[in-house]
């Protein structure tokens, strides 16, 4: 069921003559996660700053939680937590003494911060580094503590710039899995922004791409490969022991066959592009015709085929 939490109408955004952001609407529902995918430029941080009242839109309008950003920035910053690139804290207090700094400039009261700052650094993981000074947490360590800080502000958006910058790749796969972990315990909403593909497509639900302040797509993976690929969705890989013998007929065979579009024979090897997934069906017949199989991999389109396709198709236009 639909239930927006984020909606975008026709924003648009230009700084002097440079179109930041190009009448961009889209919408986020309560507990997904976002991603915002793009390269260098393309009007992510612009977008994500008119979300926060902290742009102002040249047209259209943006409304987070039912509250219009623009009109109303104080209220949004109430209800959402923000997360740049590189956090700062003070690197001379320990981490519980920075969060619990941060708790109190956002109201809560004297006798529930503590309390509060310890339970947020535990969920984050961070519940055995409390007493470390600020300025000896790692990059990774760092990024969780900002996570912290946008959490104990109980926010019902939490938007994410870059989150793993500079982290180390067993960081940023734990960092992603607790932000997933988070997102479906609490039905936090988050809105991802990246350029790296591969981690926005470990955890996001739907992912936008961007070009140039333009959305060019949305959608979850399934959907935009099944619109970028159509009926060669699916793609069999099939290496055998030996050159195909007769491959000519065997192909003719299998063009017979209801849902197969395309065969590329090259030396020992067959790649079949389907409408369905006909892997079982396909090696059933290779086996049958007697056919030593040595390998069987069924090709997946991720979200660098995609990206790289809407990209040069974009770039095409
Ligand atoms: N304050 C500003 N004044 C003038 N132009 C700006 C300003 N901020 C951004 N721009 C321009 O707007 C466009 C979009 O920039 P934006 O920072 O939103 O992109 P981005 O997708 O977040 O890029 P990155 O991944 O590099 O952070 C760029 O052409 C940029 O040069």
């Amino acid at each position: 069921m639909n239930n927006p939490i984020i909606e975008l109408e026709g924003l648009t955004k230009y700084y002097g003559s440079v179109k930041a952001v190009d009448n961009l609407s889209l919408s986020v529902n309560k507990g997904e996660i976002f991603g915002l995918l793009g390269p260098n430029g393309a009007g992510k941080t612009t977008t994500i700053l008119m979300m926060l009242g902290l742009a102002e839109p040249s047209k259209g309008t943006a409304t987070v939680c039912g509250i219009n950003a623009t009109k109303n920035p104080i209220a949004v910053k109430r209800k959402v937590g923000y997360m740049p690139d590189s956090v700062g804290f003070y690197d001379n207090l320990t981490a519980l003494e920075n969060l619990e700094y941060i708790g109190r400039l956002n109201g809560i009261a004297e006798n529930e911060v503590e309390i509060r700052a310890k339970e947020t650094m535990e969920l984050v993981g961070l519940g055995s580094e409390l007493h470390k000074k600020a300025g000896a947490y790692s990059r990774g360590m760092k990024q969780r503590l900002g996570l912290a800080d946008v959490l104990i502000r109980q926010p019902d958006v939490v938007i994410l710039d870059e989150p793993t910058l500079g982290i180390d790749p067993s960081g940023i796969k734990e960092f992603l899995s607790l932000i997933r972990k988070l997102s479906r315990q609490q039905g936090l909403t988050v809105l991802l922004s990246s350029h790296h593909l591969h981690q926005v497509q470990q955890i996001c639900d739907r992912v936008g791409i961007f070009v140039e302040g333009k959305l060019l797509v949305e959608g979850n993976l399934e959907t935009l490969s099944f619109n970028l690929f159509g009926k060669d969705s699916y793609t069999t890989l099939v290496t055998f022991q030996d050159a195909i013998p007769d491959a000519g007929l065997l192909e003719k065979e299998l063009r017979m066959m209801n849902g197969v579009n395309n065969i590329l024979i090259e030396g020992n090897s067959m790649e079949l592009s389907c409408e369905v997934d006909m892997t079982p069906g396909l090696v059933r017949f290779f086996v049958q015709k007697g056919l030593p199989i040595t390998g069987v991999h069924k090709k997946e389109y991720g979200l660098d085929e995609i990206y790289q396709r809407y990209f040069e198709s974009n770039i095409k236009n």
